[in-house]
Order: C-alpha cells, then structure tokens, then sequence
C-alpha cells in the first residue's frame, strides 16, 4: 500500500535543473517572513526520518539538501530566528512563530560536514533544486510514533519513488564521513 512520504516526492520526484543557482526560502508566517537567501544549487538532497528535522505539518519525512555556508544568508526578520537545541551537531535555526527551520549550521570545526548547511529547499518558490536522490534513517519516523508495522510500506512506497531507504546516510555520504574520521584519527 502507498504510503504519503512528503508533499514534493508523492506525485514523484521533480528533477533538478542544470544552471539552477540559488533563490529565497521564505518562513510560513503570513507577515514578517524570516527569508534566507541560497546563492548556489545544493546537492545530497534527501528526504530524512530522523525526529530532528523539520517537516511540514503531516508529513512522514522531511527533504533536506546541504549548500556551501558561504552561499546562505539572512536577508529578512533574522530576529525571529532561534536555535532549538543548542546541544545538537546542526544548530537548526527556526522561526520563533511558525517553528519552520530555516537552515541548519554546524558550528563544530570538525565535524565530517562542517562547512555545509541543511536546508529545506521547498521553502522557496523558485524551481529547478536539486532533487532527492535517497531516503535516510528511515526507520527513525518510529521514534516520532510512526508504526512499526507500517514499515515494509514505507520502504516499498520510497523504492517506488526512486528513493532508495537507507537506516543512516547514504551510503556515499557514510564513505566520505568514514574517510574524514579515518584522516582525523
Ligand atoms: N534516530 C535519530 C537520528 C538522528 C540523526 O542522527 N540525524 C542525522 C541526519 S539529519 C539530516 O539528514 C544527523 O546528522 N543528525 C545530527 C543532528 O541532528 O544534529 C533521530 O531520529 O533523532
Ligand atoms: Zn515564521
Ligand atoms: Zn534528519
């Protein structure tokens, strides 16, 4: 049975448009906009069970690609930004009103993905993002009460996607955080 992942991917993925360089993510309050401009493509983009990143109300999954920290910038209401957990590896930087997360930063120098940011390109009305490409930590949506027993449907609707479910990263992304830790250690 097909299950409902997120509002981009359901009626299939939208693929990415070659040239596509950036646009404005916009918050959801009705006035005051938190907006943040992205000044390049992202790339990774994924749709991602874990409990910590933002989905839209309803949603199973959220989508999240990560860009350069020098491509993002607040450009609109960065006061009603605040981070919800400062103890977390990506500081997921949220409008106080409506909850959204604008973008997500990791602030620890050594960390195997410092230098980039998260975020949540369906915030923005330009077209031609980069496009999912897989399904992290998929049975982590457990954790935030999905059940169990809906699972095998999950991964079933995600592999009809073109989404292939994986329980952490992908498996390139897995790669480059082993090599970076390998090179660390
Ligand atoms: N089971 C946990 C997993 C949370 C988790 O590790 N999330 C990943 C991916 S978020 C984007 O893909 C992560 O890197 N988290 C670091 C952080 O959130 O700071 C759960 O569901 O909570
Ligand atoms: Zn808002
Ligand atoms: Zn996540």
């Amino acid at each position: 049975m097909k299950v409902l992942i997120h509002p981009q991917v359901d009626n299939g993925v939208t693929q990415s448009q070659e040239g596509f360089s950036g646009g404005t993510l916009g918050c959801q309050c009705q006035a005051q906009r938190v907006e943040v401009s992205v000044t390049a493509q992202t790339a990774h983009n994924h749709v991602c069970g874990c409990s910590k990143c933002w989905k839209p109300e309803g949603a199973l999954f959220a989508q999240i690609a990560v860009v350069s920290r020098d491509n993002v910038q607040v450009i609109n209401n960065a006061d009603k930004l605040m981070v919800v957990d400062e103890s977390a590896a990506i500081q997921r930087h949220a409008c106080k009103e409506c909850g959204t997360h604008m973008y997500g930063r990791i602030e620890n120098a050594a960390h195997p993905f410092y230098g980039l940011d998260f975020v949540h390109t369906e915030l923005s009305s330009e077209e031609g993002w980069s496009q999912p490409e897989f399904a992290a930590f998929v049975s982590s949506i457990i954790e935030s009460g999905a059940s169990a027993d809906s699972m095998a449907d999950v991964r079933q609707t995600l592999k009809d996607l073109g989404l292939e479910p994986y329980d952490c990263l992908s498996p390139a992304l897995m790669d480059a955080i082993a090599v970076h830790l390998a090179k660390s250690a």
